[in-house]
């Protein structure tokens, strides 16, 4: 599978949501605008809800990958893809049925996807990933952009990795959290293949250009890993 960019606008200007969007879409531009929703509950902050996905669904081309950092997901994901993202992640720490969840988000039209917490071990939800269009592996404590990539997730994302190639299955891996161009190569050689890129994108004089740049560097990456050899 080709590597993804997923800018997060967590990290753009939200006085110019659509304009931020516009600027790394279009022709060899990001795959996916990551949409980071933060209650203050699930998270110590507070971020958009359903109305500016609802709007930034219609003011960009670019798929809407949504990352709900929020309680009660169970009640709130199915109303993301009502609004139009194409792909809806809930916290398996928050979600109370995370099967009957991912289930129902792939039965309204989105990518399923969960994320895991750094504390969270992907083990105990091995039997669940064929549930799953792609799995988010968080590298920072979710809440806030701009913090440091924790390098002691490297395991789990390599573990996780080898879950997948033992099941045979199509599930994406998606890094969230210090990916930058520092970064993105030990999480590629590691298992990743979606990248989200908040401050490395957006505190870029030109985001376009560093979503190319992030895009190369795993690209080659991943040409050479040896678990993309692997299959
Ligand atoms: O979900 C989150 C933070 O909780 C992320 O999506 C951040 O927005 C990524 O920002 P950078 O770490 O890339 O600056
Ligand atoms: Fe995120």
């Amino acid at each position: 599978m080709a590597v993804q960019i997923s800018p997060s606008i967590l990290s753009a200007d939200f006085a110019r949501l659509a304009e931020e969007a516009k600027a790394v879409g279009g022709p060899g531009g990001a795959d996916w605008l990551h949409v980071d929703v933060m209650d203050n509950h699930f998270v110590p902050n507070l971020t958009l809800g359903v109305p500016v996905v609802e709007s930034l669904s219609r003011a960009t081309d670019t798929p809407l990958d949504c990352h709900l950092m929020i309680e009660d997901p169970d009640r709130w994901a199915p109303q993301y893809v009502e609004a139009g993202a194409g792909s809806v992640t809930f916290h398996v720490e928050a979600a109370a049925a995370p099967v009957r969840l991912a289930r129902e988000i792939r039965a309204k039209g989105a990518r399923a996807s969960m994320a895991l917490k750094p504390a969270t071990p992907i083990e105990p939800y091995e039997d669940l990933l064929p549930e799953l269009d792609m799995l988010l592996i968080m590298t920072v404590e979710p809440g806030f952009g701009g913090q440091a990539f924790l390098d002691i997730m490297l395991p789990k994302i390599r573990r996780t990795r080898e879950l997948i190639s033992k099941h045979g299955l199509e599930l994406w891996l998606q890094i969230d959290g210090g990916v930058s161009a520092s970064t993105i190569e030990r999480c590629a050689e590691a298992g990743a293949d979606v990248f989200v890129a908040g401050s490395a994108v957006y505190g870029a004089e030109d985001p376009a250009a560093a979503v190319r740049a992030l895009r190369a560097t795993a690209e080659q990456t991943v040409a050479t890993a040896g678990w993309a050899c692997a299959h």
